[in-house]
C-alpha cells in the first residue's frame, strides 16, 4: 500500500503522523445505510475500490440486478448513483473474507437492533452482529486496517471492538474510528450528497489522528472541510444517540401538544408554525403525527435509557424514556379514537389503511406506526385493507406476525393487501392515513366517498389531506391535533 502525506485539513487537531491514502474500502452490511452510503463514497471517489458485502445472498443479488428497479432499497435517486458507479469502482459481494483481506478501511454497517433476550431485553442494543464482524476481521486480516463504526452503537463499543482486534496475536495493527451516519430514509441521497455535518471520532494519539485524517480525505472528495468535524471516540459514539433522542423528543413534544389542542380547539399546525418561527426553536421536526416509527428512534432512545440506567442515572433514564412513552400513547390514542368514533365497535367493519411504510419515499416498515394501529384494531376484530405504493403484501404480513400474539393464519384473515388504492377503500367504513405519501393528496376523493359505507370517516394520522375539501364532499374527518 502506498503511503502519501497530505496537508493537515481537519478543523480541530491537525494530523502530525503520515496518514494512509485509502485505495480500497470494504463495507460489511448492504442495508439501508451501507448500500446508499457506499454508493455515494464510490461515486465521489472513483479512484477508491468500494466493495459492499453481506451474508444475505438475495440482498446482494438484488444490488447486482441489471434491472435497477429491483434494488433492495427504495430510495429516490439511488438507482442513478448505483448505475454510475457499479462495476466501475463499486461492487456488491457475498465474499466477506476476500473484501476484508483486500481493504485498507473497513466500515461496519450491520444492524444493531434492540435485544430480544437476556440482560437488557427490550432496551439494550444487540451487538452480536457487530462483534461477529470484529471477530471475522481479526481472523482474516493480514495487513493493518482502519475499522470504522458506521452502525449506531452504545458509547464505549469501540473499546470492545478494540479488545477483540488487539488480541489476535498476529501483529496486525488496527485503528478504530466512529463515523455515525445521520441520513434519514426517503432523503438519503440528498442527505449524503449535502450532509449538515460528517462526524469522525478517533483516538487522540498520532496514529489515531492519522486514521481520522484518512477518513477525512475520503469525505473531503465532496464535503466541505468546515462540515467535517472530528472528536474523540466516545463523543462521536454518544452524539449519534443524542442526535436521535433530540429529534424524536421534538416529535413526542409536538404530539403531546396535539392532544392538548384537540381538547381546547387550538390547532397544532398553527401552534407549530407559531413556535417554529422562533429561531431558537426552528420549524423542522414539528409535524404532529400518529407517532414516529423507523428502525432508529425507538431503538436508539431505549439504548440511551439503558446506558443511563446501567450507570445509575435513573432521572436521566426516566427523562428520555418519556419520549417513548408519549409515542406509544400517540399510536394507541389514534387507534382507540377510530374505535370510539365508529360507535365503539369495529368488529367486522372494513377499515382501509393508506400507507404502511414508516414515512413516505421508503419501502422500510420497521417500527411503523401502521403495524401497531393495525394490531390494535385487529384485537377489535376489524378487517384491515392496506394500500402502500412500495410495500409488499408479504412484508405487511411479516410485520404483523412479528408484533402480534395471534397465529399467522388468524392475522392473514384480518389483514388484506390491495395494490389498487380505490379497491382498498371500496365499501370501507373508514380510511386511516398512516403514511404521508404525496399521491394520496391527488386521489379522486369524490369517487372514494361515493364507494364507501356511510357515514364515511377519514382519520388522517399525518395531516396530509385537505380537511375542509373532504368535509365539503361529505366525509367526517379527524386529523391530528385539530
Ligand atoms: N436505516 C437508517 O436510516 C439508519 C441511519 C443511520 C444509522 N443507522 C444505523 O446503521 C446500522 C445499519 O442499519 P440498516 O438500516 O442499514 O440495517 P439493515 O438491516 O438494513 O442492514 C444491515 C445488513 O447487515 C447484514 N449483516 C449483519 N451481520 C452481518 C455479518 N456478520 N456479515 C455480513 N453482513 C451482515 C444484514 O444481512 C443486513 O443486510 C444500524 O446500526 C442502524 O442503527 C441506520
Ligand atoms: O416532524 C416530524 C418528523 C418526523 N416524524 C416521524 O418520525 C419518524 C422518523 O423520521 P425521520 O427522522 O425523517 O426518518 P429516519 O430515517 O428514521 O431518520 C432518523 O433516524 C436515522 C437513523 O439513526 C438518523 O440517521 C436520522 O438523522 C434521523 O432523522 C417517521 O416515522 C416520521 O414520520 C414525525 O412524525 N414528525
Amino acid at each position: 500500500m502506498s503511503v502519501e502525506t497530505t496537508s493537515p485539513t481537519t478543523n480541530q487537531q491537525p494530523a502530525t503522523t503520515i496518514h494512509k491514502k485509502i485505495k480500497s474500502i470494504c463495507c460489511i452490511g448492504a442495508g439501508y445505510v451501507g448500500g446508499p452510503t457506499m454508493s455515494v463514497i464510490a461515486q465521489k471517489n472513483p479512484d477508491i475500490k468500494v466493495t459492499v458485502v453481506d451474508l444475505n445472498e438475495q440482498r446482494i443479488a438484488d444490488w447486482n440486478d441489471a434491472d435497477l428497479s429491483k434494488l433492495p432499497i427504495f430510495e429516490p435517486g439511488l438507482d442513478a448513483v448505483v448505475e454510475e458507479a457499479r462495476g466501475r469502482n463499486l461492487f456488491f459481494s457475498t465474499d466477506v473474507n476476500q473484501a476484508i483481506a483486500e481493504a485498507d478501511m473497513i466500515f461496519i454497517s450491520v444492524n444493531t437492533p434492540t435485544k430480544t433476550y437476556g440482560a437488557g431485553k427490550g432496551m439494550a442494543a444487540d451487538l452480536k452482529y457487530v462483534e461477529l464482524c470484529a471477530r471475522q476481521i481479526a481472523e482474516v486480516a493480514t495487513s493493518d486496517k482502519i475499522v470504522v463504526e458506521k452502525s449506531t452503537l452504545p458509547v464505549k463499543t469501540a473499546q470492545a471492538i478494540k479488545s477483540i482486534l488487539d488480541n489476535t496475536g498476529n501483529g496486525v495493527k488496527f485503528q478504530i474510528l466512529s463515523n455515525p451516519e445521520f441520513l434519514a430514509e426517503g432523503t438519503a441521497m440528498t442527505d449524503l450528497a449535502n450532509p449538515d455535518r460528517v462526524l469522525i471520532g478517533g483516538d487522540q494519539t498520532p496514529e489515531g489522528k492519522a486514521a481520522i485524517q484518512s477518513l477525512v480525505d475520503v469525505y473531503g472528495a465532496w464535503v466541505p472541510q468546515a462540515q467535517i468535524i472530528t472528536t474523540n471516540l466516545w463523543s462521536s459514539e454518544l452524539s449519534k444517540l443524542v442526535a436521535n433522542a433530540f429529534l424524536a423528543q421534538r416529535v413526542s413534544s409536538i404530539n403531546a401538544i396535539s392532544e392538548l389542542c384537540e381538547a381546547t380547539q387550538a390547532n397544532v399546525e398553527e401552534v407549530a408554525r407559531a413556535i417554529g418561527m422562533d429561531s431558537r426553536i426552528g420549524p423542522k421536526f414539528l409535524k404532529a403525527s400518529v407517532g414516529f416509527g423507523g428502525s432508529c428512534f425507538q431503538k436508539d432512545i431505549l439504548n440511551l435509557v439503558y446506558i443511563s440506567k446501567s450507570l445509575g442515572l435513573n432521572e436521566v433514564a426516566d427523562y428520555w424514556e418519556q419520549v417513548i412513552i408519549m409515542n406509544n400513547h400517540q399510536r394507541d390514542r389514534f387507534a382507540n379514537n377510530i374505535v370510539s368514533t365508529l360507535y365503539n365497535t369495529v368488529s367486522g367493519k372494513k377499515i382501509a389503511f393508506l400507507g404502511w411504510a414508516f414515512k413516505k419515499d421508503t419501502n422500510d416498515t420497521r417500527e411503523s406506526a401502521a403495524i401497531y394501529v393495525a394490531d390494535r384494531l385487529i384485537d377489535e376484530q376489524a378487517q384491515i385493507y392496506v394500500y402502500d405504493p412500495k410495500v409488499s403484501a408479504k412484508q405487511m404480513q411479516a410485520d404483523l406476525n412479528y408484533l402480534s400474539t395471534r397465529t399467522e393464519t388468524e392475522n392473514a384473515k384480518y389483514l388484506q393487501t390491495q395494490t389498487d388504492p380505490y379497491k382498498a377503500v371500496e365499501g370501507a367504513h373508514a380510511i386511516a392515513v398512516l403514511t404521508e405519501w404525496d399521491e394520496f393528496k391527488s386521489y379522486d376523493w369524490q369517487k372514494i366517498y361515493d364507494n364507501m359505507s356511510k357515514p364515511a370517516f377519514v382519520f388522517d394520522g399525518r395531516n396530509v389531506l385537505n380537511q375542509e375539501a373532504l368535509e365539503a364532499i361529505g366525509f367526517q374527518v379527524q386529523s391530528i391535533g385539530k
